[in-house]
């Protein structure tokens, strides 16, 4: 297979910065960069990282269109319109769903998962809430993770045991989620921070050769970190 080109939509903001930031670290080539003022093209990326805003998505469904380029999308809010059209995509590439490219994301989706197993014959199952924090220059609420973290929960226990997913927007760059296992008298929490958007580009750059491999077809990063770093992967569409 060829070298791995990456193209980043979002070049110039904090994560797709990050992003080309560990690209030069590592030597992996960027073919690509878009940002506001336009795309720059010095080379085909063969994984095309969305990491922008809403307003980009027909022009990075276009690039994977003509040039069959495996789509990584980041942006956290995604309408039911791009989600059709993602979906259309998907039947000739492979698109990954990033919600959060942390591994502790991963790791924090899984302990869900594994809470849920464990209680199941418990006499009293817990409640399960969702707390998620980021600066205020966060657009959109709540995050794509917590939804995420809130939906591996609902998969598995009855609405009832559903709490609130609460959102602030405050404080430190990056951002904080919090799920909340709570029985009267006892409660556990699980945290996961991020201080350093570095943390989400090493992630991505450690499967972006795996995703160019995929068939075509709508993957969620968690089931993308679970075939590359091991475990049994519960899939789950996003
Ligand atoms: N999945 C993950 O781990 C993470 C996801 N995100 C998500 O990624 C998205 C970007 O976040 P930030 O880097 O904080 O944003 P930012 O505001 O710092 O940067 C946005 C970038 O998108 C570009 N952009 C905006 N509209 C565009 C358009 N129509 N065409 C091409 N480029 C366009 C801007 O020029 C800029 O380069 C957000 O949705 C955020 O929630 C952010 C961090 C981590
Ligand atoms: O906008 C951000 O910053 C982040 N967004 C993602 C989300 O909505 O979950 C991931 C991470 O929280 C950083």
């Amino acid at each position: 297979m060829a070298e791995l080109v990456l193209g980043v939509v979002g070049a110039t903001g904090r994560l797709g910065s990050a992003l080309l930031a560990e690209c030069a670290l590592s030597g992996v080539e960027v073919g690509v960069t878009a940002s506001r003022v336009g795309w720059v093209a010095a080379s085909q990326a063969s994984v095309l990282v969305d990491a922008s805003a809403p307003e980009a998505l027909p022009d990075t469904v276009a690039y994977c269109e003509k040039t069959g380029a495996a789509l990584i999308y980041c942006v956290s809010r995604i309408s039911d319109d791009a989600r059709d059209r993602l979906r259309a995509l998907a039947r000739d590439v492979p698109v990954v769903l990033a919600d959060n490219l942390s591994i502790g994301h991963w790791l924090q989706m899984r302990l869900v998962r594994s809470v849920a197993e464990l209680t199941a014959a418990l006499p009293q199952r817990p409640l399960m809430s969702v707390h998620e924090r980021h600066p205020v220059t966060k657009a959109d609420r709540p995050s794509a993770s917590a939804r995420s973290l809130a939906a591996a929960w609902a998969e598995s226990v009855p609405p009832e045991l559903c709490g609130e997913t609460s959102a602030q927007r405050a404080g430190q760059p990056v951002s904080d989620h919090v799920v909340t296992f709570d029985v009267p008298g006892m409660s556990l929490s699980i945290t996961h921070s991020v201080t350093d958007l570095r943390t989400a580009a090493a992630g991505l750059l450690g499967v972006a050769g795996h995703v160019r491999g995929l068939v075509a077809g709508y993957h969620p990063i968690f089931t993308v970190y679970s075939d590359v770093y091991g475990g049994s992967a519960v899939t789950r569409d996003g």
